[in-house]
């Protein structure tokens, strides 16, 4: 599967690209004028194939959910039993990225692809994890803005009337169980994963974006969850662009100096340790990656295949994108970077993808926050290929 995905990624459409290239000269703006979004524009065009691209619409989040072995080193304040304790959290509806998706119009899917700890029950019925159709996008909450509305999903909704029905609630968050080991090995001591084992998550996160894809999502949005999953996220950054790993390595959630210090420390030990080679990618995200970063790098390079847009959220993405660009060259051309982390690897991560993030707010949150935020960009570039008249047809002078 794996091999097949890699195998379907090919370079943007240049008569496409050419084609909104001149398409963004003709409407009525100063050439320019749009900034960033005039190349975004130009981009979804290539990877669509055609001029104007298809809205990015409906968008579909997928959350990968892991733990990592080297909690024990204690690089995170952390306990490792907050991983699963957000899964709950998520599929009650009542995480940031509830609020931004149900904000977006987008649906969100928690795939626990590695979680140590029991997820927190009961969890809500999840259907037949063998078929991943996603949940209908969920409407914006209507009512008068100043009486919070206490309809739909949400964590604090409590309608004696609908609290006892069964089934989620159309839109809810939808869970897919996948686990493929309870959390990664600690990489100071040993490989993270196995071969096999990267592998299986990889194909996780394929599998979970063709679903989406099949189901009819127009773009798909990383998220992850990971206490610890900024310490591997440095790790892979470090590998691939053969940065030190005192410019790449953050403080996560927010680390104090000594935790910090070791964290760099641990960083390095792990290089040190398995000198993982950036040809051979299944071997890097082996050596230092997580189960969540494996399976974003899957979901990337089946959106890649699919030739649908993917847009990165944080570090964890980043550093997962820069996996599948070491599989497939070409997979960069399907993903936009929403935003700038403020985990320093992302910068090192996104410059040696050779992408511009579309905002840049200080975030460090995760669970695609980011890249939600930015979906309204993404989406605002492709509008104006369609609905934006030129100068010819809306009788505008030009300079
Ligand atoms: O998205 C980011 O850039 C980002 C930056 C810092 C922290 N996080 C989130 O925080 C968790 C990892 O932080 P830590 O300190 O436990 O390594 C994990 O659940 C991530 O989703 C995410
Ligand atoms: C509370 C909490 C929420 C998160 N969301 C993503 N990573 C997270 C880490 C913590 C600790």
């Amino acid at each position: 599967m794996l091999e097949n995905t890699i195998a379907a990624i090919r370079p943007l459409d240049g008569s496409a690209m050419s084609a909104a290239r001149e398409l963004q000269a003709r409407l009525t703006k100063p050439a320019g004028s749009l900034g960033a979004l005039e190349d975004l524009s130009v981009r979804l065009a290539g990877l669509a194939g055609t001029c104007p691209p298809p809205l990015p619409e409906p968008a579909a989040v997928a959350i990968f959910a892991g733990d990592h072995g080297v909690h024990a080193q204690g690089v995170t304040p952390w306990p490792q039993e907050v991983t699963a304790q957000m899964i709950g959290n998520f599929l009650a509806g009542g995480a940031v990225v509830n609020a931004f998706a149900r904000q977006a119009g987008a649906s969100v899917t928690v795939v626990d692809v590695g979680v140590a700890t029991p997820l927190p029950g009961p969890v809500p019925p999840t259907g037949d994890p063998d078929t991943l159709a996603p949940v209908p996008v969920p409407g914006p909450r209507t009512g008068d803005p100043d009486t919070p509305d206490t309809s739909g999903p949400g964590p604090r909704t409590g309608d004696p009337d609908t609290a006892h029905t069964s089934g989620p609630a159309p839109g809810a968050p939808r869970l897919v169980e996948a686990r493929v080991r309870p959390g990664t090995r600690d990489l100071t001591v040993t490989a993270a994963l196995t071969r096999d084992e990267a592998r299986a998550a990889v194909e996780t996160g394929i599998r979970v974006a063709e679903e989406l894809i099949a189901a009819g999502a127009g773009i798909l949005l990383t998220g992850d969850m990971g206490i610890g999953n900024t310490t591997p996220s440095a790790a892979l950054v470090a590998a691939f662009t053969g940065a030190d790993p005192d410019a790449v390595t953050g403080r996560g959630t927010g680390v104090d100096d000594e935790t910090y210090r070791r964290k760099v420390a641990v960083v390095r030990r792990a290089l040190d340790r398995h000198r993982p080679d950036p040809a051979d990618p299944l071997g890097v995200l082996a050596a230092v990656g997580g189960l969540e970063h494996a399976a974003l790098a899957g979901l990337i390079l089946a959106a890649a295949a699919h030739r649908i847009p993917v847009l990165l959220d944080g570090v964890i993405a980043v550093s997962a994108a820069l996996v599948s660009a070491a599989f497939a060259p070409d997979a960069v051309g399907a993903m936009v970077a929403g935003h700038r982390s403020a985990e320093p690897g992302a910068t090192v991560a996104l410059r040696h993808l050779g992408l511009d993030p579309l905002i840049d707010l200080g975030l460090r949150l995760g669970e695609g926050t980011g890249a939600l935020l930015a979906l309204p960009v993404v989406t605002g570039a492709a509008r104006v290929l369609h609905e934006v008249s030129t100068f010819d047809a809306a009788g505008v002078a030009e300079k």
